[in-house]
């Protein structure tokens, strides 16, 4: 897999006129920084998160800031897989197609272990097992694009990740940290095992993997909060960290780049892991494991009650 230039920047990126993208947890953070770039060069955008006044306002912002975007907002909940099968039967009934489906959406280490409406793990379900269901209900749209592509968001946490089979929802022991980054290894070996199945069935679909470093974002606010040691720190350190739209730049990379390739991870790299340049992220082994990957696929698909074609249908 070719790298990409370390300078590539918004100023590179392609018209995307013509193209629609869809951008889950669009409203803040990176998802918001993704949902106006690619309303600035042309693209129509949905964004999809659950509160429907914070759509507005991210909708209202962008246009303060690109006049003619063509971005809309449709309300839907990872948390609860009926939200997410609805949403995906709306959109395959009012979109054409769908060119990008950016999986962004996420929380991180909330002090409490909760459950979704399935009674999964809250990050596991949210970040995880949601994005595996609504890449399933999009699969026809993405398949009428004659240039698919699927983005999932990971992150530096996956590399200190595993799967743990015996225990998928840290019902017998929650440690928040531990369950973020298996839901980000979880995303990174969904996002590599979706480029296989489509390359094997021929859906036509580029799948890859991307990472912000480390961005300030609402995600330490929403998650373990401002006052704990994890925010502390993290405040501590603010002016290091990128922007929320230097954090965006992998994947927006993937999702536009000509020679963004499928299977590939982005992210800042290297040494400069957390705060860039862009570059091939580093796989943890784990991810590569092909064995693990096709389990966690099949384990997924039967907690979900979400199964994907075996071959193109
Ligand atoms: N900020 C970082 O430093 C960092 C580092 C590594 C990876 N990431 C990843 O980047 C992505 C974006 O995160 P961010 O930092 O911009 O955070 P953020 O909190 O600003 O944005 C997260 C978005 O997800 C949405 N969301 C949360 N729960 C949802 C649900 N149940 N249903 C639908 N939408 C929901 C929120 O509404 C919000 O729009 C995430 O996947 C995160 O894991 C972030």
């Amino acid at each position: 897999q070719n790298p990409p230039k370390p300078d590539w920047s918004l100023a590179d990126m392609p018209s995307q006129e013509g193209r629609i993208f869809l951008v889950t947890g669009g409203t803040s953070g990176m998802g918001y920084e993704d949902a106006k770039a690619l309303a600035a060069a042309g693209a129509q955008v949905v964004i999809a998160a659950r509160n429907p006044e914070r759509g507005q306002e991210a909708i209202d912002q962008i246009k303060r800031e690109v006049p003619d975007a063509q971005v809309t907002f449709e309300p839907f909940d990872l948390a609860d897989l009926s939200s997410v099968r609805a949403l995906g039967q709306r959109l395959n009934t009012s979109l054409p197609r769908l060119d990008g489906l950016i999986n962004n959406a996420a929380i991180m280490a909330p002090p409490e272990r909760s459950t979704s409406a399935e009674g999964f793990e809250m990050q596991f379900a949210i970040n995880y097992v949601g994005h595996f269901v609504l890449t399933a209900e999009l699969l026809p749209l993405l398949r009428n694009s004659d240039a698919p592509r699927v983005i999932t968001l990971s992150s530096i946490a996956a590399l200190r990740g595993s799967i743990n089979f015996d225990d998928l929802h840290s019902a017998q022991a929650y440690e928040p940290m531990t369950a973020y980054a298996q839901s980000k290894l979880a995303g990174l070996m969904f996002a590599f095992e979706l480029q296989r199945r489509s390359a094997a069935a021929g859906w036509g679909i580029q799948s890859m993997a991307a990472h912000p470093g480390v961005a300030v974002t609402e995600l330490v606010a929403r998650g373990p909060g401002l006052d704990s040691e994890q925010g502390r720190q993290w405040s501590a350190n603010r002016e290091h960290l990128q922007t929320a739209a230097q954090g965006a730049v992998p994947t927006l990379y993937a999702a536009t780049a000509p020679d963004a390739q499928g299977g590939a991870y982005y992210g800042p790299t290297g040494e400069r892991e957390v705060i860039g340049p862009l570059g091939l992220a580093t796989v943890p082994s784990v991810a590569n494991d092909i064995a693990i990957a096709a389990r966690l696929w099949a384990v997924t698909e039967e907690i979900a009650g979400t199964h994907y074609p075996s071959s193109a249908p």
